[in-house]
């Protein structure tokens, strides 16, 4: 399947100004971690391209996601454009700023939910997201009021005592996000916010998250490898593989491009019978991963294989079988990506 040209996949074009309501703008940004070296030099990491020429631009409002498996250089990248890395070439322009010389200034523009929650372990909850406040200027009376009505908006005002290291995964991420919220920004860049969390309070997340965009216009960018997540909560996506983009559009417009192919999943009780000529020849076309096998098929061919393996002999054998539309996950594959890990719950 055809990925469109270089700028078509950037979301794009490739050294021109950026527009007025374009908030991010990044240009050819490249980073490469050198190798690593083990024990007698032997060695452990190979050099890494983590970002490869990466071309993006982020919109006043929007909630813009990089949607990439483990290692596709989602977080290298969210660390370029926050500041906290030096990129080895290429710009990145937030609000006007250019990031590469004035890294410093992130802060001022931007609130970071990285992964990592060590800084703020110690603290209690509601010392977590005060602190955040004085941190970005505000003084005692307004970091308390902006983390009281914080913590109260995210629920956690019963464990505000608590300290961060003391709270489950899914809390203590809470917990973190609450306090990137105080001394409001107007870019918030939020790396995994919900890894861990239960329904509900992903859906304090995406509320507070709204919240902010209604009221002040901030704008999002999040990085995230769920594909449910990405189709439900996301304005535009940027694909990553292999720390590239390989696509850049709205959900909906990245699903068009498979539109015409239906994915069917068949599970085998034990192996598939390979006796039976239509299984057979079903293989050549699947993605295998134990008794599962995925198929994205033209619709015509999906019912035809459906009618083979529920009305004849591999019946027997079937366990289960689910015919859907294409998911984000199914336009990842079919642009070329190469590795499997992206979730969908
Ligand atoms: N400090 C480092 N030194 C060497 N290689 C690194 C380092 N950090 C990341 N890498 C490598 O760079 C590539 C991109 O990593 P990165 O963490 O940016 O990916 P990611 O998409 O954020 O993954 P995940 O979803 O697991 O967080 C990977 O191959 C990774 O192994």
């Amino acid at each position: 399947m055809s990925t469109g040209t270089a700028q078509e996949q950037n979301g794009t074009a490739a050294g021109a100004a950026a527009g007025p309501d374009v908030v991010c703008a990044v240009r050819d940004l490249v980073k490469t971690y050198p190798a690593v070296r083990g024990r007698r030099g032997a060695p452990a990491l190979p050099e890494t391209r983590a970002s490869d020429g990466v071309c993006l631009e982020v919109r006043r409002g929007e909630i813009f996601g990089l949607l990439g498996p483990n290692g596709a250089g989602k977080s290298t990248l969210v660390r370029q454009l926050t500041g906290l890395m030096r990129p080895d070439a290429g710009s990145v322009t937030l609000l006007g700023h250019d990031l590469v010389r004035h890294p410093e200034r992130a802060a001022r523009l931007l609130a970071y939910l990285g992964q990592e929650s060590t800084a703020l372990d110690e603290l209690t909850v509601s010392l977590a997201a005060e602190t955040t406040g004085r941190l970005r200027g505000l003084d005692v009376r307004a970091a308390r009021a902006a983390r009281d009505d914080v913590l109260e908006e995210l629920g956690l005002t019963g464990i505000a005592g608590r300290p961060l290291k003391k709270l489950s995964g899914g809390q203590r991420r809470l917990a973190c996000f609450a306090a990137a919220l105080v001394g409001e920004r107007p870019v918030l860049v939020l790396d995994e916010p919900t890894t861990g969390m239960d329904p509900v309070a992903r859906r304090a997340v995406w509320s507070a998250v709204d919240r902010r965009r209604e009221r002040h216009g901030a704008t999002v960018v999040l990085v995230t490898h769920n594909v449910i997540e990405a189709e439900t909560v996301l304005d535009r996506v940027a694909v990553i593989d292999q720390g590239r983009v390989i696509a850049c559009d709205t959900p909906a417009g990245l699903k068009a491009r498979v539109s015409g192919e239906v994915r069917l999943e068949l599970v085998w009780r034990e192996s598939a019978p390979l006796d039976v000529p239509e299984v057979a020849e079903l293989r050549g076309l699947a993605a295998e991963s134990g008794r599962r096998w995925v198929l994205r098929l033209p619709a015509e061919d999906a019912r035809a294989a459906v009618a083979a393996v529920t009305g004849g002999p591999a019946f027997a054998a079937l366990d289960d079988f689910t015919l859907a539309t294409p998911s984000l996950e199914d336009v990842y594959l079919a642009l070329g990506g190469k590795t499997k890990g992206l979730v969908k719950s």
